[in-house]
């Protein structure tokens, strides 16, 4: 938690709540999902709050790759969402230095999944994420964290649901 770290410098002064997909494929995922957590919490102007429970997950778009370990947490921060996708990114490439593959892709992704209740439609920063209501790895952890969450139109419990169906997703053990 350090939201009362530096804030005044940074952002609105308003919290927002938020909500960050993370997903990796490569390398000891579990422990780079765990210090992604742990770098996003230490970020000046984010609290890391609720975090869903860690799914193994079959990849969906460019499918000839491993499965996929993924969550979604719940973020209070002070942060502009362009300061916010700047700390993720500063972590995704602190991150991807831990390279498991020469020339290998990133070992951690991290997206601004929803930002309060703004909209956001920028080249570089759509939010929500544009992609976010068609993904079983991102409904299904954020209907655990808040169930009746309205995304396009429907609730994440109900949308979660409907993917899970088409789309292998299984808690990690
Ligand atoms: N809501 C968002 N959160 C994070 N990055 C975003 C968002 N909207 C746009 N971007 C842009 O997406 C870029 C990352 O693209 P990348 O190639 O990693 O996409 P991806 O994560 O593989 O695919 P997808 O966007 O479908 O999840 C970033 O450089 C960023 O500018
Ligand atoms: N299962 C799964 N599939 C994906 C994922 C992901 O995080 N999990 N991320 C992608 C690009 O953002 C593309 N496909």
């Amino acid at each position: 938690m350090s939201l009362s770290h530096g804030t005044e410098t940074l952002g609105t002064g308003r919290t927002m709540r938020c909500y960050i997909g993370l997903g990796s494929n490569i390398g000891d995922s579990r422990a780079i999902i765990a210090e992604a957590l742990k770098r996003l919490d230490e970020l000046p102007g984010v609290a890391v709050g609720a975090v869903a429970p860690l799914y193994r997950t079959a990849p969906v778009g460019y499918v000839e790759q491993d499965y996929f370990i993924n969550t979604v947490a719940e973020v209070s921060t002070t942060l502009t969402p362009r300061q916010l996708l700047d700390g993720l990114q500063q972590i995704e490439n602190e991150l991807g230095r831990v390279r498991v593959i020469r020339w290998g892709p990133r070992t951690v992704d991290l997206d601004i999944l929803l930002y309060g209740e703004q909209t956001i439609d920028e080249p570089d920063l759509q939010v929500p994420h544009p992609r976010m209501g068609q993904r079983a790895f991102v409904m299904v952890p954020l209907a655990d964290l808040n169930p009746e969450l309205v995304v396009g139109g429907e609730k994440a419990h109900i949308l979660a649901r409907r993917l899970a169906e088409e789309q292998e997703i299984h808690i990690d053990k």
